[in-house]
């Protein structure tokens, strides 16, 4: 996949397949190409180059809301919840993408409207239980403390019922209890037939939960493995440090404690 704006090249030449029940991160430096990579799988960006297929079908350059309904959900770097509806309206209207209900239905509110809505709740609320939502599920989603917020923001991204997931940032202002419990999400999502890709900045996070880690630095793929060949990949130690004679061991610090 390639990616140009004007003549900087944001993403140049990323190659990564992920299959159902793999958990990838995708790592680099601030600015090498991430969150680009992942507007240009969900459709926000148009690659100038190359191509994203879902389960055998090209989607490169449909629009947002079509990738989205063919099982492509995300989260963003920056929470984008509607603040001003419940939590469980929120992560219903993640799943209207695919209830398809009929407006008629919906206008003239009839049984089979009222049954496929109480499903939905019903469903909502398993989501919000598998993220470990504590907080009020009839309160404005933007009145929740940050952390609850994230994981509204995921239950949502899951009740579209994904083929893939995108998580930007999933661990980003989180304090050490909400990332252990991340970390526990994480794997269990990893349990369901979705295929999970993260892009974290928190190493230690990134080296317990992938199973597969790409790593790209100014928009190029330097490293694709596990996080032990990751770990040790001399290309990968320059671009975090800046050069290639440290000892491992400084190096191992470094990425774990950012
Ligand atoms: N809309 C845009 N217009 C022009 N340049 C952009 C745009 N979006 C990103 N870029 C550039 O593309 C490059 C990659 O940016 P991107 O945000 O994808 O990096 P990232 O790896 O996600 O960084 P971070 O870890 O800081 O989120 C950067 O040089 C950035 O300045």
């Amino acid at each position: 996949m390639h990616l140009e704006f004007g003549g900087v090249k944001a993403v140049d030449g990323l190659t990564f397949a992920v299959n159902e029940g793999d958990i990838l991160s995708v790592i680099g430096p601030n600015g090498a190409g991430k969150t680009s990579a992942f507007n240009c799988i969900t459709g926000f960006y148009k690659p100038t180059g190359g191509s994203v297929k879902l389960q055998g079908d090209d989607i490169t350059g449909l629009r947002p809301s079509a990738i989205a309904s063919r099982g492509v959900s995300r989260t963003f770097q920056n929470l984008r919840l509607f603040g001003e509806l419940t939590v469980l309206d929120n992560v219903r209207a993640g799943m209207h993408v695919r209830l398809r209900q009929n407006a008629l239905d919906a206008l003239l509110h009839t049984p089979r409207f009222r049954r496929s809505e109480r499903e939905a709740t019903d469903e909502a609320n398993r989501w919000l239980d598998f993220v470990g939502l504590r907080g009020d599920r009839d309160a404005a989603a933007r009145n929740l403390p940050y952390g609850e917020q994230r994981r509204v923001e995921i239950a949502r991204a899951l009740a579209r019922g994904p083929k893939l997931l995108l998580l930007d940032e999933p661990a980003a202002g989180l304090n050490h209890g909400e990332k252990v419990e991340l970390l526990d999400l994480l794997h269990r999502i990893g349990e369901l037939d979705v295929a999970l890709v993260l892009i974290e900045h928190d190493m230690g996070l990134v080296m317990q939960v992938s199973r597969r880690i790409v790593v790209l630095n100014f928009g190029r793929e330097i490293a694709d493995g596990t996080p032990e060949e990751v770990r040790r990949d001399p290309a990968v130690l320059e671009a975090y440090l800046g050069k290639e004679d440290d000892a491992d061991d400084a190096t191992t610090k470094e990425m774990s404690h950012e």
